[in-house]
């Protein structure tokens, strides 16, 4: 981590400072314990032998206070640098934690290992970073252990000259050490591991029907299915069966056994503290002349001791929010370590780009294929040959594998069995960048990002992201224009944002109007429908294809019609024709007529497998399942 953070001028320049600051705030107590001590030393002369050399005491005196004052000047600078350290690492740990993330491929991503690794690495959010609390930590460390062993050290110099000073010391230090006795274990965290687990399903069962109602994601279908006053009925009846404990969590019963110990501990304390007061008594009464004097000694013995407790409490907290920082650091440089399940290849491709506006190739040998963790699969031994710029049509009934085909080529996943050629070439072995640069796809679960919708199109081609030209145009060939001329901020109309304006109450009219005085864009969600939204999606996939300098020689559209009205579809069928020219291009569709009528090639897939291949003539001629469903479609027009 220090030589990752240390490439980082800034943070070696905080580091530095934090490192001095540090070492002198950690020095600083030890230094003030002697003056004391000499200040102590002045008075017993005073009163042993009447006289007092003031020069001397003046030079303590002032030495006393310069360290007061310098220990708060430390402590200033010291909380001017931590914050400017902190930000720095935060910005260096967001950066990699958002480069380890965005690297991953789907199956990667989609692992929950990973998803378990990825939270825990960045389990610091936004506020602050594990990188940055264990610095912070360390630090921490650093000045109490090196004020603890200086303290120590002058204290043991300093009672060493007064009456009854050892003493005094080693009975006021007793109730401490018992007091942190109990915590000596987290010291040693070698005896630290430990696991709960719970069997209990009445706990288990309240804490699913807890995740139900607090995640969006079951919203739609706690609302639809009118579930809410049953999940409350049974979150209700669990909660009250499990009693008093049934909200605890982990530490939460790591602390109740934790308390009892330093209950049980309070016990021998309390009446302990009283003793050096006790033997104070004792002592003076047998020596009145040196009461002034040992008044002083007892104080500063005992306000020692009690710094040492807070001390060493404080070490023990160090102690071990270190070692759980230094595990957190590990987490989050393990996340380097996370493989993407499909791996890159080496072959640039293509070695001709002039070659692939003509389109490209794309050949099935015996492939199978079953997503990770289905059961059954859903690509079973499939063969066929897409030749360069054919236009081929992948149909069947829902579940049969067309999408499934369509992702297999753009390479979400790879295949368990068999291959897939590229223009002759195992994709595998193509770079996978290269790959994806010649491809456009459109999936059917596309989704909308919650950004501007000019950035919505424009991501289609993340090189030219800002080229309000190209924007337009792919915009004009989805059939985005006609949605975005009616939206009053146009392009910059944000489809979901995260980030939400914040404001005090007012009336929605008033709020509005601030809003266009102030300038402020739309950062609040606008209501496009299901089709609206599709037409974006497909201007980003027509960005993608609009490039000149790297041309797309393949296009994968998985049923991009499918919340378009009729004349939508149409439109969007003529233009994808127009746009085709050469480029190979593949469709998953249920609808048949405009596009399979033009197709070089219809896939007819049944139950994971393409049972019938051929052009519609051929496919209508020969009286299979195409043929019937096509009769059924058509005879509905009849
Ligand atoms: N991410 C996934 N994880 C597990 N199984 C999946 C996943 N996606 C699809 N499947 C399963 O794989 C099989 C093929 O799905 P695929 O999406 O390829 O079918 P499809 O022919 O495109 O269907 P539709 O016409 O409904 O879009 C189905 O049984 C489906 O349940």
């Amino acid at each position: 981590m220090l030589k990752d953070i240390g490439t980082n001028a800034s943070v070696v320049r905080c580091l530095i400072g934090m490192a001095v600051t540090s070492l002198i705030r950690s020095l600083l107590p030890a230094l003030s314990l002697w003056f004391t001590g000499q200040l102590l030393t002045i008075a017993q002369l005073a009163v042993d032998e009447r006289r007092v050399d003031r020069d001397h005491l003046f030079k303590i005196a002032a030495g006393r206070l310069a360290c007061s004052l310098a220990l708060q000047v430390f402590n200033l600078l010291e909380a001017q640098i931590r914050p400017i350290l902190g930000n720095c690492i935060r910005r260096h740990y967001s950066v990699y934690m958002f480069r380890e993330t965005a690297r991953l491929d789907v199956p990667t991503f989609n692992d929950s290992v990973v998803q378990d690794r990825l939270q825990k690495a960045a389990s610091g959010g936004r506020r602050s970073s594990v990188a940055w609390d264990a610095i912070y930590s360390i630090f921490g460390g650093f000045v109490s252990i090196t004020s603890l062993v200086t303290r120590t050290f002058v204290l043991v110099r300093v009672v060493r000259g007064q009456p009854d000073g050892p003493l005094l010391a080693l009975v006021a230090c007793i109730p401490h050490f018992i007091q942190v006795w109990p915590i000596r274990d987290s010291l040693f965290p070698g005896g630290a591991a430990w696991i709960m687990t719970t069997f209990n399903s009445d706990y288990i069962k309240m804490e699913g029907i807890k995740q139900v109602v607090q995640s969006s994601l079951y919203r739609k279908e706690v609302v639809a299915g009118g579930m809410w006053q049953h999940l409350l009925a049974e979150y209700t009846n669990r909660l009250m069966k499990l009693g008093d404990h049934a909200l605890d969590t982990p530490s939460d019963i790591l602390d109740r056994s934790a308390a009892f110990v330093q209950r049980l501990s309070g016990f021998l304390i309390e009446p302990l503290h009283e003793l050096p007061q006790i033997i104070f008594t004792l002592r003076t009464a047998e020596r009145p002349a040196t009461i002034p004097t040992s008044i002083a000694s007892l104080n500063l013995i005992s306000s020692t001791a009690a710094q040492f407790t807070s001390d060493f409490r404080g070490l023990t907290y160090t102690v071990r929010s270190v070692s759980k920082d230094l595990s957190n650091i590990r987490q989050l440089y393990e996340v380097e370590n996370i493989r993407n399940q499909v791996e890159d290849g080496a072959l640039p491709y293509p070695e001709d780009q002039a070659k692939i506006r003509y389109g490209i190739s794309v050949e099935f040998k015996n492939v199978s294929f079953r997503y990770p963790d289905a059961a059954d699969f859903a690509l079973k031994g499939v063969s066929f040959s897409i030749g360069q710029g054919q236009l081929c049509v992948i149909v069947g009934r829902n579940g049969s594998g067309k999408s499934t085909i369509l992702k297999l080529i753009a390479r979400i996943y790879d295949p368990l069995e068999g291959t897939i050629l590229i223009d002759g070439k195992d994709i595998k072995t193509l770079k996978l960048d290269d790959l994806r640069r010649a491809t456009a796809v459109l999936f059917q679960d596309y989704t909308h990002f919650p950004l501007s919708i000019g950035d919505n199109i424009g991501l289609g081609d993340p090189e030219h992201w800002n080229d309000m030209a190209r924007i337009e145009e792919a915009a004009r060939l989805g059939g985005a224009d006609e949605v975005v001329a009616r939206l009053p901020d146009g392009f910059d109309t944000y489809l979901d944002s995260s980030a939400h304006d914040t404001y005090c109450y007012m009336p929605a009219e008033t709020l509005s109007r601030l809003r266009k005085a102030g300038g402020l864009k739309s950062t609040e969600s606008s209501n496009l429908s299901g089709g609206q939204i599709q037409r974006i999606a497909l201007s980003r996939t027509f960005m993608r294809s609009l490039s000149p300098e790297k041309p797309v020689g393949l296009l994968l559209f998985d049923e991009p019609s499918a919340s378009l009205d009729p004349v939508a579809e149409h439109d969007l069928f003529e233009r994808l024709r127009h746009l085709r020219g050469d480029k190979t291009m593949i469709f998953s569709s249920h609808r048949f007529g405009n596009l399979t009528r033009h197709a070089d090639l219809i896939l007819y897939m049944d139950n994971s497998v393409v049972v019938e291949e051929g052009t519609h003539a051929e496919l209508v001629a020969s009286g299979g399942e195409y043929a019937k469903i096509w009769n059924i479609q058509a005879q509905a027009f009849i």
